[in-house]
């Protein structure tokens, strides 16, 4: 990975050299111009695992950071020992620009928000069509939150082997955005795999959903073998196994292909930071229902025009009623 060589700290020097001419004055040194630059692959009780070229190092955060917190899918630029060996700690010194951030709150009433993940444009949202039960609020939920950071949703449908998909695909096959469905023989067959990574090219995509969908053991199966050595590095590094740990992981598919990152499971995806009049970007077969709507329109009002366009059938009533349902819980607690 390339070193902080153009970092405009250094252009600061050159546009003001010292008194003598030749050399920076000390306060204007720059800073860390011999950074590495690396990406956060996980976080473990304030040790972050980081990909620095091919090699895996722990780091802490500089104090200089102050309270601003490195999450997966950083990009950080690192200075200190980057050999990667054991006890050894590397010191994340700048948090580069993200390109968007994955944010939940536990609950809605829950102001304290966890950035899950930063730098992903795509949000897979993986509901197991059995064992557990499918929760269309919890699709909405991450499909209002993909909307929110800008990620690009795609559902993917686990365990077809024990359910069949054909009543959420009814609700969700017929919005524009794309789905996969995966059984557990295609699972052993490589198939699922396959049919998944056609939409992860060139893309980092975050896999979230429900405590025992299944999004483990599809990343395992995305992920080849030979770049599965870096989840054993994690592993080594951090000295604790994959189920131990809260954060998400971040893991390379082959020929940088992409980035796929496995979240832990959740119960609730809270949405108190999302402004409510976002909410309906999550219904595209919602929307341009609204057109009839006053003013400032809340949805979730008598006078709201969603009512009448979804008598006409241009809707299935039973997305109005996500939609509403939505709206109403999101300034209270709820467990879906
Ligand atoms: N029948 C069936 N079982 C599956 C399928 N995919 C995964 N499983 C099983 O579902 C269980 C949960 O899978 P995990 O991959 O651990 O689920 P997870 O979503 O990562 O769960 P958390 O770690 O709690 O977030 C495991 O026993 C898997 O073997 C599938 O397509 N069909
Ligand atoms: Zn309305």
């Amino acid at each position: 990975m390339r070193r902080y060589s153009k970092h405009t700290d250094e252009d600061d020097i050159r546009q003001r050299p010292g008194r003598k001419g030749t050399r920076p004055r000390t306060n204007i040194r720059p800073k860390h111009e011999d950074a590495a630059s690396g990406m956060v692959l996980t976080v473990d009780r304030g040790r972050l695992t980081c990909l620095v070229d091919d090699r895996v190092i722990l780091a802490m955060k500089a104090r200089e950071l102050g309270r601003k917190a490195a999450v997966v899918g950083d990009r950080v630029a690192l200075v200190g020992d980057m050999s990667g060996k054991k006890d050894t700690l590397a010191r994340i010194v700048r948090i580069e620009e993200r390109s968007s951030v994955l944010r939940r709150t536990a609950d809605d009433d829950d102001p304290y928000e966890r950035i899950v993940v930063a730098n992903a444009d795509q949000l897979a949202i993986v509901t197991a069509l059995a064992d557990p039960e499918p929760r269309p609020r919890l699709i909405d939920r991450c499909l209002v939150a993909a909307f929110d950071a800008g990620l690009k949703p795609l559902l993917v449908l686990t365990k077809s082997d024990l359910a069949s998909p054909d009543k959420l695909l009814e609700a969700y096959g017929a919005l524009d955005f794309p789905y996969v469905v995966t059984s557990r023989e295609e699972l052993e067959n490589g198939d699922a795999a396959d049919h998944v990574r056609e939409f992860l090219a060139g893309r980092t995509t975050a896999f979230v959903g429900h405590s025992g969908v299944g999004k483990t053991t599809l990343v395992n199966a995305l992920v080849p073998e030979d770049r599965k050595r870096v989840t054993g590095h994690v592993n080594a590094v951090t000295g604790r196994g994959r189920h131990t740990t809260t954060s998400a992981l971040a893991l390379p598919l082959a020929d940088a292909q992409g980035w796929v990152i496995d979240t832990p499971g959740v119960r609730s995806f809270g949405l108190h930071h999302v402004d409510p009049s976002r909410v309906i970007h999550a219904f595209p077969d919602l929307e341009p229902g609204t057109e009839g709507c006053p003013r400032a329109c809340s949805h979730d009002e008598p006078d709201c025009a969603l009512d009448a366009w979804v008598e006409e059938g241009h809707a299935d009533p039973a997305r109005l009623y996500s939609l509403r349902r939505l709206l109403s819980t999101r300034e209270r607690r709820e467990g879906d």
